[in-house]
């Protein structure tokens, strides 16, 4: 290399479709590439259309100190090249490779003269096809490259190749050669050989003929691999043997299962590795085609409320939340199978399902919001395989706090970075009364551990210091597994959803007054739950047809429950206009339809019976107050400093952003109801945040951007959808 701004000369060894792709995406980048074949047809195609600049010597002379030189051959024939690259690393030109298995050839070069310029990689893409017609410069685009450096590669060297990896549109990740051989044995190598192993083994069915030309979509999808390059795979077999064998031998294993969940008729069983696998499939396959996933958080979300807009229509808002969470619970503990419908597919209702999938529960769906739970029993859960990921939700980690410690294994739970702040204590010290081992971290968050109680669980009596509806039910679900009674006294009301749930399931729990009891011991029978709308999620709705002049809705199938309805409670006595009709019951909760029209809003002082009826209902009903006329004030809510994120705080900034008059107290917010401007908020990772500055769009002179709007996908993911709908306009912007 001349100088440090001209780029590196490279030098490619083998033309066939992934040496010519590589050498065409660098020749269009600027670089000069020589290229090497020995099939001289196919080193003159690739100079004719201009692949390659010109053909490479056999000492490879034109290659200086600095230079590139990647190995592009199959695995095995290297080593007939290896007096070449010997002397190529020692003239301190860079040498990698594009090989898929590194083990190889790190036996070759490692500790030899000059192999501190050696920086061994494989790029993740690929096609069945082979040689120089097939070429394709964009073939590695987006695509990740795995690096595994030697212990004595320089960084210098592992800069260049990056840098030219990235030059081409590729992604670059850095790993140990036994840690590349290893994965990539199980995700490439043995898919590879299961193909080939069926298509050979069907090819030599005394039936082929019809048996190929009957096969249909699945056949070509799951085989389309078998038609790669023999020699690069045969390679790639003899020199990553003991991996391959591992990989083989699991799968082999998992045959033998199957077959005889087959032969055996063993339907659960086989719903189970169904289910599971579907699950894991469209869980990875997010992943793979780099879409966000939770726990694989890769993009970040804007939204860009539009100012303006207006909400008329007749909508049925996703499933409720609590009920959600609650119906996987219940109905994996049960005898029996559970049918649910309604059930909200949402991130944090979807992670518990994913908690119960991982102890073994086999659960259908969901589809369209229905969810088959076939019943373990209360006494049938397994060990997980690791520790439980529960994303961003509170409900999950603290509901399964007290499931789990009934437990006869072991567990951890985490979550994200908005869980991992969150109180732990109000849970795990009641649980630990009852004679749980559970433990948080040092400062009482996530990650939460538990281990089998060694003398088991004890019935407690157990006056709640703070009126929460997830303490109650986590220590009711730890009372299933306690001798004795477990008896709890509520401050106020909370939502009884798991003291409804649990009668629906036929299991008998006591409500006198503030006073809940059941006793352990007893079973749950499984049974058919309808989930109704959220009226948490229906709240936002509520909201922007109150301050929106014109607005006529009707939201549907609602869950009316007394012990959520204090945001219908708090909007009437602010003037709202909220008529709730068709009330029925439904499988023991309460559900209507609420008709709302547009009235003007004035401010209130909040009563504080009312908030842990409406808890989660505050950021939007800060946004009524700031389309309020006069003072709103709230007291007694300083649970909400520890939701999703310091909602009061949270929302006191973004709606002074917006210039609304509202200050933060220690326990609520006094706003003063006025003009609201636009401007830029942050959610702070909480969906409820993203959701109300959303609605206060509506009455905004401006457009609102919020920043970090993905966790809406944990609570309402058709949000938008259903904002547009109804006349509000959300532009989302994504980021990588
Ligand atoms: O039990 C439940 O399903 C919930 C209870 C409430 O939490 P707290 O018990 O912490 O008040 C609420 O904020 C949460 O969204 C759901
Ligand atoms: C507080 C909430 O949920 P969780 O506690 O389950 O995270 C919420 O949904 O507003």
């Amino acid at each position: 290399m001349s100088s440090e701004q001209i780029l590196p000369s490279v030098g490619v060894l083998g033309l066939g479709m992934m040496g010519a792709s590589l050498a065409a995406a660098l020749t269009q980048r600027g670089y000069h590439v020589y290229g090497y074949d020995t099939h001289q047809a196919s080193l003159l195609e690739a100079e004719q259309i201009g692949l390659i600049a010109s053909p490479l010597s056999p000492n490879a002379t034109e290659l200086v100190s600095g230079d590139v030189f990647i190995i592009a051959i199959p695995v095995l024939a290297v080593a007939n090249y290896s007096a070449l690259i010997h002397q190529l690393l020692q003239r301190g030109v860079i040498v990698t490779d594009i090989c898929s298995t590194k083990g190889y050839l790190a036996t070759l070069f490692a500790g030899s003269p000059g192999s501190e310029n050696l920086v061994l990689g494989h790029p993740i893409a690929g096609s069945e096809r082979s040689g120089v017609v097939n070429a394709n410069a964009s073939l590695f685009e987006e695509q990740s490259v795995i690096l595994t450096p030697l212990e004595d590669t320089t960084a210098a060297a592992l800069t260049v190749v990056r840098k030219l990896w990235h030059q081409i549109g590729a992604k670059t990740a850095v790993m140990t050669v036994a840690e590349h051989d290893q994965i990539l044995a199980a995700t490439s190598h043995l898919p590879h050989f299961l193909a080939f192993s069926l298509v050979d083994t069907l090819a030599g069915d005394a039936q082929n003929r019809k048996i190929f030309q009957y096969a249909a979509g699945g056949f070509r999808d799951f085989t389309r691999i078998a038609a790669s390059d023999s020699r690069m795979w045969h390679d790639i077999a003899q020199t990553n043997q003991a991996a391959l064998l591992q990989a083989l031998d699991g799968a082999i294993e998992g045959f033998s299962a199957l077959r005889a969940m087959i032969a055996e008729g063993d339907s659960n069983k086989l719903m189970g590795v169904l289910t599971r696998s579907k699950v894991a499939r469209d869980h990875f396959g997010a992943v793979l085609q780099q879409r966000s996933y939770r726990q694989y958080k890769v993009d970040s979300m804007d939204f860009i409320a539009k100012a303006g807009g207006r909400v008329v229509g007749d909508i049925r808002v996703p499933g409720d939340k609590s009920m959600s969470h609650r119906s996987i619970m219940l109905g994996a503990l049960a005898d029996g199978v559970t049918h649910v419908s309604g059930f909200l597919e949402g991130e944090d209702a979807l992670a518990t399902l994913q908690a119960f999938r991982d102890m073994g529960v086999v659960i259908e769906g969901p589809e369209r919001g229905e969810v088959v739970i076939h019943g373990v029993g209360i006494d049938g859960l397994a060990p997980p395989p690791s520790a439980l990921y529960v994303g961003n939700s509170g409900t999950t980690i603290r509901l399964l706090s007290g499931l789990l410690s009934g437990q006869q294994f072991s567990t951890e739970m985490s979550g994200d970075s908005s869980l991992a702040k969150r109180p732990m204590r109000r849970v795990t010290v009641p649980l630990a009364e009852m004679g749980a081992a559970i433990s948080t971290a040092e400062d009482g968050t996530p990650p939460v551990r538990i281990a089998q109680a060694e003398k088991g669980l004890q019935g407690i009596h157990y006056e709640l210091p703070i009126a929460s509806a997830q303490v109650k039910s986590a220590l009711l679900l730890a009372g299933l597994y306690a001798k004795g009674t477990t008896t709890v006294i509520e401050p106020a009301p909370t939502r009884d959803h798991t003291e409804r749930m649990l009668r629906g399931f036929g299991y008998p729990v006591e409500t006198n007054g503030d006073t809940i009891s059941l006793v352990g011991g007893g079973r749950l029978t499984a049974c058919d739950i309808d989930v109704p709308a959220d009226i948490s999620s229906s709240a936002f709705f509520l909201v922007a047809a109150a301050i929106t002049p014109g607005s006529d809705l009707w939201l549907r199938h609602v869950g009316v429950n007394p012990t959520r309805i204090g945001v219908i409670n708090i909007l009437r006595a602010m003037g709202a206009n909220i008529s709730i009709k068709n009330e029925r019951n439904v499988g023991g909760e309460p559900v209507a339809d609420l008709h709302i029209q547009y009235a003007p809003l004035k401010g209130i002082d909040i009563p504080e019976d009312q908030v842990p009826l409406a808890i989660d209902e505050f950021p939007v009903l800060f946004v009524a107050a700031a389309c309020a006329e006069g003072k709103t004030v709230l007291t007694g809510a300083e649970e909400l400093r520890v939701k999703e994120s310091d909602r009061i705080q949270v929302m006191a900034d973004g709606l002074q952003a917006l210039g609304v008059n509202a200050v933060a107290t220690p326990d609520g917010m006094i706003i003063h109801g006025g003009a609201i401007g636009g401007g830029e908020v942050v959610s702070h990772d909480d969906h409820r945040i993203a959701m109300a500055f959303s609605v206060a769009s509506l009455r905004a002179n401006d457009d609102i951007v919020i920043r970090d709007c993905e966790n809406v996908a944990t609570s309402f993911p058709n949000f938008v959808e259903l904002c547009a709908s109804v006349g509000k306009t959300i532009e989302i912007e994504k980021h990588g």
